[in-house]
């Protein structure tokens, strides 16, 4: 029995040590490509996986270390089986972006990260369609949809805030986002009463949850038993199954009216993501199970997005309560002329520069336009990255540059609204929330930039612009803001209870 045991322990032993050999040749080999790029941490390819557990826990300083000692040329970081090369003046950032995907590849980083091949393949591999709706129809809000999301927003934060006279109430700030930007965001996929419906919110908040937490068990898998393992414990089928049912009396009914209509333009039908996907998507996206399927994923990246920015938003407004009234003052005097309107949310540069600054210093993560060489990918520098090779902009030590921004680690919440009021015609609205930048790059940049990000910037401002109209808000006597969770590249804000209670002066 103890000859059995040593004998396996011996055989587990060779087995790893034969496994980090191979392992160390091939990432030599890899290594040795780019051995022209600085590494931060080691470059030794034993030691950079010491470089790579770094990384997950102390990101932000290993990226301004790079850029800081680097710019305006490449650095390189270790990650679990390549390296990240990025990219740290405007020059080359443009140079990525400009990079066709079958050259520099956004869609293959996804892939690994959220496994889409067993959880999301509809969206990325057979057709993109839905960024197109997103970016075509959702960016154009009309004044009545406008109009629903203003009426949905007031609703859903008197839902989620019960307030009642003077009394403050304590409420989960994060949970409450989620629970405000599913509802609101749904009047403008589903309309109400749908958007209202607790299960469906629940569905459409735990979707990405699930995704997230299988495609982290699926990682640990390799390919081969990547089907089986699908098959055998993802849930994710039943809920596209029950997003079926959900939209499925909508759909039916909008189908018949459009078999009806035949050729002729149905006018005055409905306005909203169902709708649009209905009409856009073709073949076998067409059918119920293509649309729910894209309902869905639409959703995916729309809700935790949002309101984990729209968190950090009220965060940054708490740690700086001197902002509420100059907001207060803004919307009140944009309301008074405008109306809740969008020509209002335009006049809104205070709110707007606000939510900038915070996407600015937060934002949900650390390097953006993230992409896999396919091929060799050689930079203007001269310098040849192999395929397979990650790419990946520091966000965080762009936005912290100080010959970028003034004063870049202090929040300075009215930034952007002074730089727009001192330049003008379209420089001026560079500065505007949803506009991209290599200066400014939390949607992303380029032709893969966020699609939803015009429609994310109406939602944050007009959260905004309502919250500090209607509330007052502060935190628990001696409680502070958490920091934000940094774990690898993303970031997430943590959980805080905020008290509220209606406005009183
Ligand atoms: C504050 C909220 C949001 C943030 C911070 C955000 C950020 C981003 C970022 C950084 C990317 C990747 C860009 C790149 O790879 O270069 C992205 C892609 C995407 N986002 Fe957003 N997003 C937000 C809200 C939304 C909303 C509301 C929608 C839809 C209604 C949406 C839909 C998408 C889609 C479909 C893509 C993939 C685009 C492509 O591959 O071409 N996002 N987003």
């Amino acid at each position: 029995m103890v000859d059995e045991l040593t004998g396996r322990t011996a055989t587990t032993f060779l087995v790893g040590i034969v496994f980090l050999v191979s392992l160390s040749v091939w990432s030599r080999k890899r290594n040795s490509q780019l051995r022209a790029i600085p590494t931060v941490g080691f470059s030794d390819p034993i030691l950079s996986y010491l470089s790579f557990l770094r990384f997950n826990i102390d990101g932000v300083r290993m990226l301004k270390e790079g850029y800081e000692k680097t710019k305006p040329g490449l650095f390189k970081i270790a990650t679990l089986w390549t390296w990240m090369v990025s990219p740290t003046s405007p020059e080359l950032i443009e140079v990525v972006r400009k990079a066709p995907d079958n050259v520099l590849c956004r869609r293959r980083p996804t892939e690994e990260f959220i496994q889409t091949d067993y959880t999301l393949d509809f969206l990325d591999k057979h057709d993109h369609y839905h960024g197109h709706v997103i970016l075509s129809k959702l960016t154009r809000i009309t004044s009545a949809t406008f109009e629903d999301i203003r009426e949905e927003l007031v609703l859903a934060l008197e839902d989620n805030i019960p307030t009642t006279g003077k009394e403050w109430v304590e409420v989960p700030a994060l949970e409450m986002m989620q629970r405000v930007i599913c509802r609101v965001t749904n009047r403008v996929f589903v309309g109400a009463p749908l958007c209202r419906n607790r299960d469906y919110q629940a569905l459409n908040l735990n979707f990405a949850i699930n995704v997230m937490k299988f495609a982290t068990v699926l990682r640990l898998f390799p390919d081969f038993l990547k089907p089986l393992v699908t098959r055998t414990i993802s849930n994710l089928p039943s809920q596209f199954r029950r997003e079926m049912e959900f939209i499925r009396p909508m759909y039916e009914e909008r189908l018949a009216k459009m078999e009806e209509l035949g050729d002729e333009k149905w006018d005055d039908g409905p306005n909203d993501m169902l709708m649009w996907l209905m009409n856009e998507s073709k073949g076998v996206e067409k059918s119920l199970e293509g649309v729910a399927r894209r309902m869905l994923g639409v959703n995916f990246a729309a809700i935790h997005t949002t309101s984990s920015t729209m968190t950090q938003v009220l965060y940054r407004l708490l740690a700086n309560p001197e902002y509420v009234e100059p907001l207060r003052r803004e919307v009140e005097a944009v309301v008074a002329e405008y109306g809740w309107t969008t020509d209002g949310m335009d006049k809104l540069h205070k709110i707007d520069s606000f939510v900038r600054e915070t996407q600015r210093l937060d934002g949900l993560g650390i390097v953006v336009l993230v992409r896999m060489a396919l091929r060799p990918f050689t930079f203007p520098n001269g310098i040849t990255i192999p395929a397979g090779t990650l790419v990946a902009a520091p966000l965080s030590a762009i936005h912290t540059d100080e010959e970028v921004y003034t004063n870049p680690d202090e929040f300075d919440g009215f930034r952007f609204a002074r730089l727009r009021e001192s330049s003008e015609g379209p420089v001026a609205s560079k500065h505007q929330a949803g506009v991209t930048s290599p200066a400014h790059l939390s949607f992303g940049y380029g032709r893969h930039a966020c699609p939803g990000r015009f429609f994310a910037a109406t939602e944050l401002k007009i959260i905004l612009a309502r919250i500090v109209t209607a509330y007052d808000l502060k935190l628990e006597e001696g409680k502070e803001i958490p920091h934000d969770l940094c774990i690898a590249s993303s970031r997430i804000p943590r959980e805080a209870s905020v008290l509220f209670r209606k406005r009183q002066n």
